[in-house]
C-alpha cells in the first residue's frame, strides 16, 4: 500500500474505525477518505454506488456496522441482520465493481458455534449451531465472510476478513443498556462510586438528566446504588478483550502484508479468507467486574442478575494464524481499562 494510496475507512468515527484512521495517519498515509453516517448512509445501495463511482478508492477498511452488546443484539434482531447485510453487501459489491485492490471486512468471533472447541480456530466456522442472543448479527457476519470468499474465487478480488474478539477503547459506547460489558461496567462502577461519595451533581451530569430524582430512576433500573452494582448473568461466562488500537494496528498490518493467496493455501484453509484477531487470553465476567471495580475505586458489593442472559459461555480465539503472520497485541487488559477509565473521566 503506497503512502498516497486512496484509502476509504467506512465507520471512521466508531470504536475501531477511529483507531484505524489514527493508525494510518501515524504511519504517514495521506489520502484517506471517509464520510459520516449522515453524509453517506451505507444501507442505501444507490448512494454507495455513486460514492464508489465518484471516489474510486484503492483500499477499503469496512469497519461500519450496526454494533451492540448482548441485550441490543437480542432485542433489535431484525435491525442487526438487516443493517449489517445491507452495509456489507453494498460496500463489498461496489468495491468489486469499482476495482478496489484490497478490502478488509470486519466480522466477529460470534460467527463460531456456541459449543466450538476452545480456543476457536478459523476452521470452526459453520460446524455447529450459533449462540441465539446474537444469531442474526452472526449470520450477517458469516454472509460477509462468504461474500469475500466468493468474490475472490469467482472474480479474483483480494478481499480479506478479520474476526475480532470483544473490543474496547476510546470512542467506545457507554450506553447502560446497549453497550458491551466492559464500557457498561466502567460507567456503572463510576456512577456507584459517585453516589457513595455523595456527588449528586456529577451523577446528574453523567446521566444527562434534569434532576437527581430522574437519575435515581435510571440507576435503580440498572441496579446501581451507593453500596452495590448489578452484573448481568451469572458472572461465569469467559470473554477475551482486545484494545481497539491494537485491533486497528492488526487491521493495517494485514492490509499491508497479507493477501487472499497467503491466507488460503499456506494455512490449509481451502476456502475461507478469515483471520482471528485477539489476545488468546480470557477472563470470567466476575473477574472482569472485580478488576474494573478495583481500577475505578468503588468499595461496594457486586450482585448478579441471573434473569439477564449469559450468552456464549466461552469464546476464546485461537490466534496462531495471526501470530504466524507476524502480529501480536501489545496492551494488556488492566492497562487498557486504566486508559479507558482515564479517557472516560476526561470526557465528563
Ligand atoms: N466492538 C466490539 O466489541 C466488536 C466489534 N466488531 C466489529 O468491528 C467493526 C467495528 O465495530 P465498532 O467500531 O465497535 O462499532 P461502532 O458502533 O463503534 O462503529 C460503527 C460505525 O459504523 C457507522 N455506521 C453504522 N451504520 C451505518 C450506516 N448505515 N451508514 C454509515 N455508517 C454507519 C457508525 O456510525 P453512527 O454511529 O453514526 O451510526 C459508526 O461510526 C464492526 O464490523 C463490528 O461488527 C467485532 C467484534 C467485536
Ligand atoms: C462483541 C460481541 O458482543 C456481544 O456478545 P457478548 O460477548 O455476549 O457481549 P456483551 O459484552 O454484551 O456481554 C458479555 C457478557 O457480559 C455480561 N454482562 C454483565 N454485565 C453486563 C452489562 O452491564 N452490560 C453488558 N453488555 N453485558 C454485561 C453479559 O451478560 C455477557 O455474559 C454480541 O452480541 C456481539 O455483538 C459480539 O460480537
Amino acid at each position: 500500500m503506497k503512502k498516497d494510496a486512496k484509502i476509504y475507512i467506512a465507520g471512521h468515527r466508531g470504536l475501531v474505525g477511529s483507531a484505524i484512521k489514527q493508525d494510518l495517519e501515524k504511519k504517514g498515509y495521506t489520502n484517506l477518505i471517509y464520510k459520516t453516517h449522515k453524509e453517506l448512509d451505507l444501507i442505501n445501495t444507490q448512494e454507495v454506488a455513486t460514492f464508489f463511482e465518484t471516489e474510486q478508492p484503492e483500499y477499503v477498511f469496512l469497519a461500519a456496522a450496526k454494533v451492540g452488546g448482548i441485550i441490543a443484539n437480542n432485542t433489535y434482531r431484525a435491525d442487526f441482520i438487516h443493517a449489517n447485510l445491507m452495509i456489507q453487501n453494498n460496500v463489498i459489491h461496489q468495491s468489486y465493481k469499482s476495482g478496489v485492490k484490497k478490502l478488509l471486512f470486519l466480522g466477529s468471533t460470534c460467527i463460531y458455534p456456541k459449543e466450538a472447541p476452545q480456543p476457536m480456530k478459523e476452521n470452526s466456522l459453520l460446524t455447529g449451531p450459533l449462540e441465539y442472543t446474537n444469531e442474526p448479527y452472526a449470520i450477517a457476519k458469516i454472509a460477509g465472510i462468504k461474500m469475500c470468499e466468493s468474490y475472490n474465487l469467482q472474480y479474483g478480488t483480494n478481499f480479506l476478513s478479520v474476526m475480532p474478539t470483544n473490543l474496547y477503547g476510546y470512542n467506545d459506547n457507554f450506553d447502560l443498556e446497549k453497550s458491551h460489558v466492559l464500557p457498561a461496567l466502567i460507567r456503572k462502577m463510576h456512577l456507584a462510586k459517585l453516589l457513595s461519595e455523595g456527588k449528586k451533581e456529577e451523577v446528574v451530569k453523567d446521566l444527562n438528566v434534569s434532576a437527581f430524582a430522574k437519575a435515581q430512576e435510571t440507576l435503580k433500573q440498572y441496579g446501581v446504588s451507593d453500596t452495590s452494582v448489578e452484573i448481568w448473568g451469572t458472572g461465569a461466562p469467559r470473554r477475551e478483550f482486545l484494545w481497539s488500537q491494537d485491533m486497528a494496528n492488526a487491521c493495517v498490518f494485514i492490509m499491508e502484508n497479507t493477501n487472499f493467496s497467503d491466507v488460503k493455501p499456506s494455512h490449509g484453509d481451502v476456502k475461507n479468507t478469515h483471520i482471528n484477531i485477539g489476545t488468546g487470553e480470557d477472563i470470567s465476567i466476575k473477574e472482569l467486574a472485580e478488576t474494573i471495580q478495583k481500577i475505578v475505586g468503588f468499595q461496594g458489593n457486586l450482585t448478579f442478575n441471573t434473569s439477564k442472559p449469559d450468552g456464549t459461555l466461552r469464546k476464546l480465539t485461537d490466534v496462531s494464524k495471526l501470530h504466524a503472520l507476524g502480529w501480536k497485541h501489545k496492551i494488556q487488559l488492566e492497562e487498557g481499562i486504566e486508559k479507558l477509565y482515564a479517557w472516560y473521566l476526561e470526557k465528563q
